[in-house]
C-alpha cells in the first residue's frame, strides 16, 4: 500500500481528472459514498455493540425476510436503525466539504438524519462542492450555517469531519477552528473525511484545535500524516477506501513510501518471508557476523546484539569486546565466538583495536558496531577507518551514531563505500546526525529519513513508533508491527544484531534493513502476549521471541 503526500496525491488526482478525463465529479462521488458506507459501518458496529445512543439491535438487516426476492443489496441498518441516528456533516468550502456534502446524501438514502453544518456561507463553495451543495439543498437535506444559524451537538449521534482535508495550511482558523472546537468539546463520535481536520496530511504534525476521529475514511492513497505520530493518534482506525485514483499511473513516478506489510516484503522488496533452508545448507551458507560491542558498563548490550544475530540465523557470531571485559563473558553465551580487542586498562576500547577490528572483519561477512561501545579517545577515527578500511557491509548502531555525529559533515570525506551501510538511529541520534533538535526529527519522521539517506547513499532505520526505513535509491517503508512494551533498554541491541543477521544471510540492506524491523516488531508483539503485563517486556524477551 502507498502513502503519499497531499502534492503527490493532488497530482494524482489531477492527472485522473486532465489525463484520463476522468470527471471531478465521479471521484468526488466516490469519495463521499465510501465516507457513507464507513459511517454506517461505524453505526452498525455500534448497534451490534448496543453502544451508547444505540438501543441493541434483535436483529440484523439480513434477517427480514425478503419481499418477493428483493432485497437493498447494500442495506447496513434496518429502516428503524437508521431513524436513530442523526448525523452532522461539518462541510468545508473545499473539496473536503464536497465529500461530506455527497455522503449527506447517501446518508439520507439509507435512511439516518442528516444535518450540514457549513462552517463557511454556502455561497462560498465553488466547483464541484458548489454542484454538492445545489443538490444537498434540491433534495432538501436540512443545512445549518455556522455563525449565522444555532448549531448544537447535543441530540445528534455522530458527526463527518469535512472541513478541512489535504488543501489544509497551518492551524485551523475561524468558524473551521470553532467549529472543530465544539466537536471536541461535545465528545460526538467523528468520522473524518481523508483526514482529521487540524492534521498536516505531510507529517502527522497536529495543530490545536484537531479533531480526535473514531474512524478517518482515507480516500484513494493513505496519506503520511496518519502512519505518523501523533497524526496516527488523532486519525482513530484508518480505513483507506478506493475511489478511483489509482496510485501508479503511467506518466507519474511511483510514490516512493510504502506501507511495510508482509506483502510489500514480498512484492517490493522480494524478501522471501519463509526464509525456506536448502537440505544442504552449512554454517558458512548464512554468513558469519563480527560484532564490535560492548565496555565495562554496556557488556550486555554485546551480549543481546549477538544472541539475536544468532537467533535469527547467522552460520556463526564473533564478538570482538575488550579483552579485559573477555573473560567475564566466557560461557554467557557458548554458542558465540570471542575476540578480544585491544582496550585501556579499565576495559575500555582503546582506538588502537581498529587493526584487530579490521583482521577479524576480513573474514566475516558482515561487521556492526556500537552496541554498548561507549565514547572513547580517537573513536571517530577508530570508526572512519572501519568505514574507509573494511569492504563488508556495515551495520552502525548507538555511540557509534554518536562517533558518526561527531564526524559532522567530515563524514562525506570518508571514502564512498562499496559495501553498503546501514545506520540505525533513535529520533535522538537522528537529531545529533543532523544537527538539528530530535522534535525537528520527529516533525516529520519520513521526510528526514528520505533526505539523510538519499544524501548519504546509506540504508536508513529511524527508530520509535512506526519505525520508517529509507534507503539510498529514495523510497522508504514505515513499519506496521511493533508494541510500546519494546521501549526498554536494549531492544536497538536486539534490531542491530537481526539487522547484522539477515544482512550475513544475503540479504540486501534494504531488505535486511525492512525485514529486520518487521521481525523485531513481530518479536515485541509476541513477548507482549507472553506476558501479563507488557510493560514488563525485557529486550531478552525479544531475542527469545525471534
Ligand atoms: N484524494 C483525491 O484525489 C480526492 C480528494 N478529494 C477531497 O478533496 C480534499 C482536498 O480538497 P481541497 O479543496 O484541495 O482542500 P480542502 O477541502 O482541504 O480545503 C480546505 C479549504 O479551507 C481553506 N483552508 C485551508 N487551510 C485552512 C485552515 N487552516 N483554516 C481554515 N481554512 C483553511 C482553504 O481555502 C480550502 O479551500 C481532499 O482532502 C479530499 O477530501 C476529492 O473530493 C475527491 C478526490
Ligand atoms: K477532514
Amino acid at each position: 500500500m502507498y502513502i503519499v503526500t497531499s502534492e503527490e496525491m493532488r497530482r494524482l488526482d489531477q492527472h485522473m481528472i486532465e489525463k484520463m478525463g476522468i470527471p471531478a465529479a465521479s471521484l468526488m462521488e466516490n469519495a463521499g459514498k465510501a465516507i457513507a458506507e464507513e459511517v454506517l459501518a461505524y453505526c452498525r458496529r455500534q448497534h451490534d455493540r448496543g453502544g451508547a445512543n444505540h438501543a441493541a439491535s434483535q436483529t440484523g438487516p439480513g434477517d427480514k425476510p425478503n419481499r418477493g426476492g428483493i432485497i437493498r443489496g447494500d442495506a447496513v441498518l434496518r429502516r428503524d436503525e437508521a431513524a436513530r441516528e442523526h448525523w452532522l456533516i461539518l462541510a468545508g468550502k473545499g473539496n473536503n466539504g464536497g465529500d461530506g456534502l455527497v455522503a449527506a446524501r447517501h446518508l439520507r438514502d439509507a435512511g439516518v438524519r442528516v444535518t450540514i453544518i457549513y462552517a463557511e456561507p454556502p455561497e462560498a463553495l465553488r466547483g464541484e462542492a458548489a454542484l454538492q451543495r445545489d443538490a444537498a439543498a434540491a433534495l432538501g437535506i436540512p443545512a445549518r450555517v455556522y455563525g449565522r444559524d444555532e448549531v448544537s451537538f447535543d441530540r445528534c449521534t455522530g458527526a463527518v469531519d469535512a472541513l478541512l482535508g489535504t488543501g489544509s495550511r497551518g492551524a485551523p482558523r475561524g468558524p473551521y477552528a470553532e467549529l472543530i472546537g465544539a466537536a471536541v468539546e461535545s465528545g460526538v463520535p467523528v468520522v473524518a473525511a481523508d483526514i482529521p481536520s487540524g492534521l498536516d496530511a505531510d507529517t502527522g504534525e497536529v495543530q490545536e484545535p484537531h479533531i480526535r476521529a473514531q474512524v478517518t475514511v482515507c480516500l484513494a492513497c493513505l496519506k503520511r500524516g496518519l502512519v505518523q505520530y501523533p497524526g496516527a493518534v488523532a486519525a482513530g482506525e484508518v480505513v483507506v477506501r478506493a475511489i478511483g485514483i489509482p496510485a501508479l499511473q503511467p506518466g507519474l513516478p511511483e510514490p516512493p513510501v510504502q506501507l511495510l506489510t508482509e506483502e510489500t516484503l514480498a512484492d517490493a522488496l522480494g524478501v522471501d518471508i519463509r526464509r525456506q533452508r536448502d537440505p544442504d545448507g552449512h554454517k558458512g551458507t548464512y554468513g558469519h557476523v563480527l560484532l564490535a560491542a560492548g565496555s565495562l558498563r554496556m557488556s550486555g548490550a554485546g551480549l543481546l546484539a549477538s544472541r539475536s544475530a544468532l537467533r535469527i540465523g547467522s552460520g556463526l557470531v564473533t564478538w570482538a569486546l575488550p579483552s579485559a571485559l573477555l573473560p567475564r563473558v566466557i560461557g554467557a553465551v557458548p554458542e558465540l565466538m570471542l575476540a578480544a580487542a585491544a582496550d585501556t586498562d579499565d576495559g575500555e576500547w582503546n582506538a588502537a583495536s581498529a587493526e584487530e577490528v579490521l583482521r577479524l572483519a576480513a573474514s566475516r561477512d558482515v561487521l556492526a558496531a556500537g552496541p554498548g561501545l561507549g565514547r572513547f579517545e580517537g573513536d571517530t577515527g577508530w570508526l572512519r577507518r572501519l568505514w574507509e578500511e573494511s569492504d563488508r557491509p556495515l551495520v552502525i548502531d548507538a555511540d557509534g551514531l554518536n562517533m558518526l555525529a561527531d564526524a559532522g559533515d567530515g563524514v562525506s570525506a570518508w571514502g564512498r563505500r562499496q559495501a553498503p551501510v546501514v545506520l540505525t538511529p533513535h529520533p535522538g541520534e537522528m537529531g545529533r546526525l543532523l544537527g538539528v533538535p530530535t522534535a525537528e526529527v520527529q516533525r516529520d519522521r519520513i521526510g528526514c529519513a528520505l533526505d539523510y539517506a538519499h544524501r548519504r547513499g546509506v540504508t536508513l532505520v529511524l527508530k520509535g513508533a512506526r519505525t520508517v526505513i529509507a534507503s539510498p535509491d529514495g523510497t522508504a517503508y514505515v513499519n506496521t508491527t511493533g508494541h510500546a512494551g519494546m521501549a526498554t533498554g536494549g531492544a536497538g541491541d536486539v534490531l542491530t544484531g537481526i539487522i547484522a543477521g539477515l544482512l550475513a544471510q544475503g540479504l540486501s540492506a534494504p531488505q535486511a534493513a525492512a525485514f529486520g524491523v518487521y521481525l523485531h516488531g513481530l518479536a515485541g508483539e509476541k513477548a507482549a502476549r507472553l506476558r501479563e503485563d507488557p510493560a514488563s517486556i525485557l529486550a531478552g524477551d525479544l531475542v527469545e521471541a525471534l
